[in-house]
């Protein structure tokens, strides 16, 4: 479970003060896959990286399996992050290391022992089906196969939160789509709760269980993607397609 209750912050950019996130709360239920959406500088980034406290919140708190981040010294939030895997729209491969080498960062620096990296490496990168391009660097790698590491990097100390910053937004829709079943599995089979920024509302509502809307810093609303709105939405774009079917149609029609 990820609670946020009440949180805010304000950045100082010259002489003015902007409230980037105005006491927002949210509860995202563990095991769910939960969609922020919004427009540009909503505010989406600064929430999710409030959820492992990459942005510290001026006031309100954040829960996450029950613990409460915001009062963590930096030795026992350094662990919890642990359980908190996270991706990026442009991947934040370390260019020198090979792809092997990136997955296995974050268990040197939990000081896993050697041989158990070796087997934790090989296991989430045979989970993202790319055992065979240990030995490549990011620069050798496609988009897609990118951000595959990327999520075996963020899956390799079996985090319990899988935080998504923009994760398809690079990439191209068949692409999109692999990235999409590679989270939906790591959701389903391993439990792991999700949360994933996007501007990409397909992406979102095919994958999501849940939405919340983002605009000027606030929560506007969140709703369930499967729910009666979930629904009129798909309503409406299944107008949208008979109106522009009938267009075509016209236009053939006419020709
Ligand atoms: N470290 C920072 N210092 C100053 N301002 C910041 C900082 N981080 C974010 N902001 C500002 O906060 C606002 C919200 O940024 P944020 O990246 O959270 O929005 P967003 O909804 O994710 O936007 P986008 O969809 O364009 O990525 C923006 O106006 C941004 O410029």
């Amino acid at each position: 479970m990820i609670s946020l209750q009440k949180v805010n912050k304000s950045f100082v950019d010259g002489n003015e003060q902007y409230q980037v996130i105005d006491n927002v709360s949210l509860d995202i239920a563990e095991g769910t896959i939960h969609g922020i959406i919004g427009p540009s500088g909503a505010g989406k980034s600064t929430l999710l990286r409030m959820m492992n406290v990459l942005e510290s919140p001026d006031s309100g708190s954040v829960q996450v399996n029950g613990l409460e981040l915001t009062s963590l010294g930096s030795r026992a939030l350094r662990e919890a992050r642990r359980s908190i895997g996270m991706i990026f729209q442009h991947f934040q491969l370390v260019g020198n290391r090979t792809a092997y080498g990136n997955v296995a960062l974050p268990l040197e620096l939990a000081k896993v022992p050697r041989a158990d990296r070796e087997q934790r490496v090989l296991e989430v990168m045979r989970y993202v089906g790319l055992e065979d391009k240990m030995r490549q660097y990011p620069a050798q790698l496609s988009g897609g196969q990118k951000q595959r590491v990327a999520i075996a990097r963020a899956l390799a100390n079996s985090p319990s939160v899988l935080l998504c910053d923009e994760p398809t937004s690079s990439l191209d829709p068949k692409t999109t789509s692999g990235i999409l079943d590679v989270l939906r599995k790591i959701n389903r089979e391993l439990g792991v709760t999700i949360v994933i920024v996007s501007h990409e509302m397909d992406a979102v509502h095919a994958i999501c269980d849940r939405v919340s809307v983002m605009e000027k810093g606030r929560l506007t609303s969140t709703y369930d993607v499967n729910s009666s709105s979930g629904l009129s939405r798909t309503g409406l774009a299944a107008e949208a397609s008979e109106a522009s079917r009938e267009a075509e149609e016209a236009d053939n029609g006419r020709a």
